[in-house]
């Protein structure tokens, strides 16, 4: 019997903080019914191979030499993965397979999800036990080497799952409950590139520092009042602080054309609150609705754009289909 891992994690919606949370601000952010799983098997080759029939990419890798060959498809995402076999892989072949159910580049955390699951197959695979805190740690890792500049936040919420507060500390506070009330996300077919755009904050950030740090961290003062407005249900009061905070992202030009037709088109047809939510520069929108108009919402969005009905998720990531006995 050939040797095999299988491990998934959950993509992520961040509903306050994207951005600000790079500069240590407080970010809310929950896990969503999408996910990311990688299958590992020993391989009967002298070579491995890493394909996603969903991203219709495959690759012949010499892990030997850590070099690799793009049969076919795009090489964005398999730098995570490549990263994280060169830190937790050893020279032994493998076959790998990568399964998405959610959209790629388009803010849901693709990236961190891939990377949860592949370092969680890796060590599984390897028999190495890990802790949920240091596979997090790790994968935060990865998502820093490949994009140059990345917070905790989505590694953290695809590793833990649940609708999460980021504190300022690092420290992750699970909300009990998820909050009460339907969301639509709404994308676009232009992808965001989360290394881009953090970079681009970072530019303006470095050239205006008194006016960018004000924002930055009004940001985090709008991620604190939404905790306690989560915790006491008070949607009003939620759908106003996203829609502050998407006045932010505006300011700090992650916004684009189709993201604005979206967020717009959202509120004009009854959602209480419209932003952007992951790094923007194409990606995605939540919107907040109400049970009355979250339809009238997501068919308005698909008139020009499209929408992906997520739901929160208590779960984290899985290996071998089970939650791991982490310690
Ligand atoms: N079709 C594709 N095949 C492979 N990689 C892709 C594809 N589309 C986008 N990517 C890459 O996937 C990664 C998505 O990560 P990121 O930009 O963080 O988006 P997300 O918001 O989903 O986390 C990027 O590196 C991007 O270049
Ligand atoms: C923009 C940012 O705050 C969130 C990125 O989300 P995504 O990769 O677009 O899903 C960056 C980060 O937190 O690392
Ligand atoms: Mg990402």
């Amino acid at each position: 019997m050939r040797k095999m891992s299988v491990a998934s994690a959950p993509g992520k919606t961040i509903l306050f903080g994207e951005h600000s949370v790079v500069y240590d601000e407080p970010a809310i952010a929950g896990a969503v019914n999408k996910r990311a799983s990688v299958k590992i098997q020993e391989s009967l080759n002298n070579y491995s191979t890493l394909k996603s029939y969903d991203l219709g990419f495959e690759v012949i890798l010499n892990t030997r030499r850590g070099t690799y060959k793009l049969v076919k498809g795009k090489p964005g995402i398999i730098r995570y993965i490549l990263n994280a076999m060169g830190k937790f892989h050893d020279h032994s072949n493998i076959d790998m397979t990568l399964g998405l159910n959610l959209p790629i580049g388009s803010g849901l955390g693709s990236s961190a999800a891939v990377t949860v699951a592949t370092i969680a197959a890796l060590h599984d695979y390897h028999g190495v036990p890990i802790t949920k805190e240091k596979l997090a740690e790790e994968a935060h890792g990865v998502e820093q080497d490949v994009q140059g500049i990345a917070s905790p936040l989505d590694t953290l919420v695809s590793t833990n799952g649940g609708l999460v507060y980021l504190s300022r500390e690092k420290r992750i506070v699970r909300f009990d409950k998820p909050l009460d009330a339907p969301f639509v996300i709404g994308f676009t077919n232009k992808y965001g590139n989360t290394g881009k755009m953090v970079k681009h904050v970072r530019h303006l950030k470095d050239n205006y520092p008194e006016l960018i740090n004000p924002v930055i961290s009004t940001m985090g003062k709008i991620a604190n009042e939404a905790r306690i407005a989560i915790l006491k249900n008070d949607i009003d009061r939620i759908a106003d602080l996203m829609n502050l905070n998407q006045g932010l992202l505006d300011g700090l030009g992650v916004n684009t054309y189709e993201l604005s037709r979206m967020i717009y088109t959202a509120r004009e047809n009854g959602a209480l609150a419209s932003k952007i939510t992951g790094s923007g520069g194409g990606g995605s929108i939540i919107s907040l609705c109400k049970n009355s108009t979250v339809d009238n919402v997501a068919n308005a969005i698909n008139k020009e754009d499209s929408t992906i009905k997520v739901k929160f998720s208590g779960e984290g990531v899985l290996v071998n289909r089970r939650s791991p006995p982490f310690n």
